[in-house]
């Protein structure tokens, strides 16, 4: 019944105006799914290869498609994404692309979950998972890789952690993405916004502190439950190895300076997430902060793991971070995420289910982060792009999917 009777590949927009690849799946009884793939702008040095659009799409529809189309049933990921692999024949997607196989993974679910007439995160994650649903963290004030002159710090995100749904606690993640704006007024600070439809705004990461703190208290008490915030520091992109150190507009940071600093902020703000805060390559240091916090905040890998089991069993060896990013597109298939989701949850790491800077309107990221009890989703706050994962977790939750 979900035998693949056709995959169609086509060039489509992403948020920031690139061409991404989008999949369409079809099976024998006349399933459909349709995924497209997401982009990174701060993207760690092991992820899977995305090739330019058009050569993935030319690459997997000679290598990948014919191992798909009369050969492989859309209802058995394993086999689809097995089928992916052997198709591109390298360690990293090289081959046919990371973005051709993830659409075409995240399309083949689809299509699969189609003929059950079963909604995606119970295709994905069976009848005994998916009762708990994920903390949205909400990306507020941003810069790095993702705003030109703003914060040093690529995003400081909220965390509704009291919410008692996933409504009120998306609700309240824009509710404070506008009080941010509206002290930014108050200040005389104008801001356009980053990538992910966060504010950039000219100020010092000290003061994205303040006016976070502010933001989340008042609209906790608006509210009448919990909002903390949490931060993705990509600490990637500001080690620099000439400088022996993280490289800020006022100053570089060895790297004893940077888990102290972070160490300080967790304190200080009572943060309740912190996400690379240090080099890609240095699980020493991870370990190091993970000690000192790790009972306090989670310390997620993404630059560090990039939804890789095996560097997530190095980090798990070593004791770096306590959760893991996860992002379907930097590993290229629905079965590698939940591999790597599974090793984290059998090793006490939490797994935070994220969309990437460039997104679509693709909303296979929530039935992911439903469909595994993933405690955290990082899907942005406002943006259509955005708000499509948002209001998709929204309607979970009401049963209307
Ligand atoms: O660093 C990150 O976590 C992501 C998403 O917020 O950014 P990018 O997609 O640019 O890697
Ligand atoms: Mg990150």
């Amino acid at each position: 019944m979900t035998l693949i009777t056709d995959v169609r590949l086509r060039r489509v927009l992403d948020s920031r105006g690139n061409a991404t690849v989008e999949a369409d799946v079809l099976t024998e009884s006349g399933g459909f799914g349709r995924g497209k793939a997401p982009s990174g702008a701060s993207t760690g040095e092991y992820e899977a290869i995305e090739l330019p659009a058009t050569e993935a799409i030319a690459n997997a529809r000679e290598d990948a498609i014919p191992r798909l189309v009369g050969e492989v049933h859309a209802g058995n990921q394993r086999d689809v994404d097995a089928a992916l692999h052997a198709a591109d024949g390298t360690d990293d997607f090289s081959g046919i692309g990371a973005n051709s196989a993830v659409a075409i993974s995240m399309a083949a679910a689809k299509a699969g979950a189609d003929v059950l007439g079963a909604p995606l995160y119970q295709h994905l994650g069976g009848t005994f998972r998916g009762n708990e649903y994920p903390t949205p963290l909400g990306n507020i004030i941003g810069g790095g890789e993702h705003a030109a002159d703003a914060t040093n710090i690529q995003e400081f995100l909220a965390a509704p952690v009291g919410a008692p749904s996933v409504e009120e606690a998306v609700f309240a993640n824009a509710a404070v993405h506008q009080e941010v704006h509206d002290i930014l007024a108050d200040r005389d600070l104008p801001a356009g916004k980053g990538d992910e439809g966060a504010w950039a705004p000219s100020v010092s990461d000290d003061e994205a502190f303040e006016i976070m703190d502010e933001a989340v208290e008042t609209v906790a008490d608006d509210f009448g439950f919990a909002i903390a915030f949490g931060l993705d520091v990509a600490g990637a992109e500001l080690y620099d190895a000439d400088e022996d150190g993280y490289v800020y507009d006022d100053g570089v940071k060895s790297t004893a300076e940077q888990i102290d600093y972070i160490a300080e902020k967790v304190e200080e703000y009572d943060l309740v997430y912190v996400e690379d805060p240090l080099d890609e390559n240095d699980y020493e240091a991870f370990a190091d902060l993970t000690d000192r916090v790790g009972d306090q905040t989670l310390v997620c890998g993404d630059d560090l793991f990039v939804t890789n089991v095996e560097r997530l069993q190095a980090g798990i060896s070593a004791g770096a971070g306590n959760s893991i990013l996860i992002k379907p597109n930097q590993i290229g298939t629905l079965t590698d995420a939940v591999d790597a989701i599974e090793l984290a949850t059998e090793s006490g790491y939490e797994s935070v289910v994220s969309h990437r800077s460039g997104e679509t309107e693709d909303t296979t990221i929530a039935h992911l982060a439903v469909a595994t009890d993933a405690p955290f989703i990082k899907t942005g706050a406002v943006g259509g792009e955005r708000t499509a994962k948002l209001n998709e977790l929204i309607r979970i939750e009401d049963n209307a999917v």
